[in-house]
């Protein structure tokens, strides 16, 4: 089984606005409500793709509700656990001239709601892999997702950490299945302005490394290159299209590239269909589909799994 986590998930409303002017009252064209964070994002794709998921984390309010039955809607088993008080964040995502983000603080979690977590997690097996994508609140510690790799390392599960700066830098130790920093988090994770490809190596190389096992770089509209641990560098470039939404496009990568390497354990496919999942999700309005990711292929869908 493949588990995600999202410690701050949230709703995300999503608003196109013909010209978007601060300071004055905007009337939108058209909205939508998606559920939304990067490790629910993951799970939406992996049930996209056909792969069985759990989304795990924490909600509150209703806005935590109707988050968690629109994930059950998309097909993903869903057991997040219920916080007191306030509401999951709701995070704006204006498409406009240019595409701007507001998102929410969310809501307090205590040390206990953390133990409860630790406590499902608990009983996974080396058979299953586990996603810890996205921020955390300010008010959890900055090794909150060390402290969960530190649990697991008996049990051999494989994790996925797709998170910035420290929370990203205190699990490689644990050494991480994929991490997946994009070029600018990278260079921000060594202090450095990441610009050529050969930088994006070394960097990356430095990275694996510190413990991380595959190193993928995600690199918009340039693609993707990839340190695996076979040794191989490998680089892909996305195909041609009309970026409509950017939003969940590494999410889409992450899981496009975990369906890839579980169907098939050919690290050249996994880039493939990580490359195709988050092209096909950067040129519709949402999340893409499993038909929109097939027609993004380099080969037929068969030889992915799917
Ligand atoms: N403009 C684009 N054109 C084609 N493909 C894109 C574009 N933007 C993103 N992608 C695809 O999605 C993948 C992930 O994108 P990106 O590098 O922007 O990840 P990210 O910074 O984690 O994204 P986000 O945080 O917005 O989800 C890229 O490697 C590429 O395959
Ligand atoms: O605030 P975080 O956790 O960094 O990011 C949250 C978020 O922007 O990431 C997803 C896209 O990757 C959205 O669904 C969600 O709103």
């Amino acid at each position: 089984m493949i588990y995600t986590v999202t410690f701050n998930p949230s709703l995300d409303y999503v608003i196109q606005i013909e010209n978007m002017e601060l300071g004055r009252i905007n009337r939108t064209k058209k909205e939508n409500i998606y559920p939304g964070g990067k490790g629910n994002n993951v799970s939406v794709i992996l049930s996209n793709l056909g792969l069985e998921n759990r989304a795990l984390g924490f909600k509150a309010g209703f806005t935590g509700e109707a988050m968690e039955e629109m994930l059950k809607e998309y097909g993903c088993q869903t057991d997040f656990i219920s916080l007191p008080e306030g509401n999951s964040r709701i995070n704006v995502k204006i498409k406009s001239n240019k595409e701007s983000e507001i998102n929410g603080q969310g809501p307090e979690i205590s040390k206990e709601a953390v133990e409860q977590l630790y406590t499902k997690l608990k009983s996974l097996t080396p058979d299953d892999v586990l996603v810890l994508a996205g921020s955390i609140p300010d008010t959890l510690p900055k090794d909150v997702y060390e402290q969960i790799m530190g649990c697991l390392t008996e049990k051999e599960v494989r994790v996925v950490v797709d998170a910035t700066g420290e929370l990203l830098k205190k699990v490689l130790k644990y050494k991480p299945f994929l991490i997946k920093p994009n070029q600018y988090e990278l260079g921000e994770l060594f202090g450095v302005n990441i610009q050529t490809e050969e930088e994006i190596i070394e960097y990356a190389g430095k990275l694996q490394n510190m413990g991380a096992v595959n190193v993928l770089v995600s690199l918009a509209e340039k693609g993707a290159l990839l340190l695996s641990e076979d040794g191989k560098i490998r680089k892909m470039k996305p195909p041609k299209g009309r970026v409509v939404n950017s939003v969940g496009a590494g999410d889409s990568m992450v899981a496009g590239f975990l369906a890839g390497y579980l169907n098939t354990k050919d690290y050249e496919k996994a880039l493939e269909l990580g490359t195709a999942a988050g092209s096909a999700t950067a040129f519709v309005s949402w999340l893409a589909t499993k038909e929109e990711i097939i027609g993004k292929l380099v080969r037929p869908a068969s030889e992915y799994g799917l």
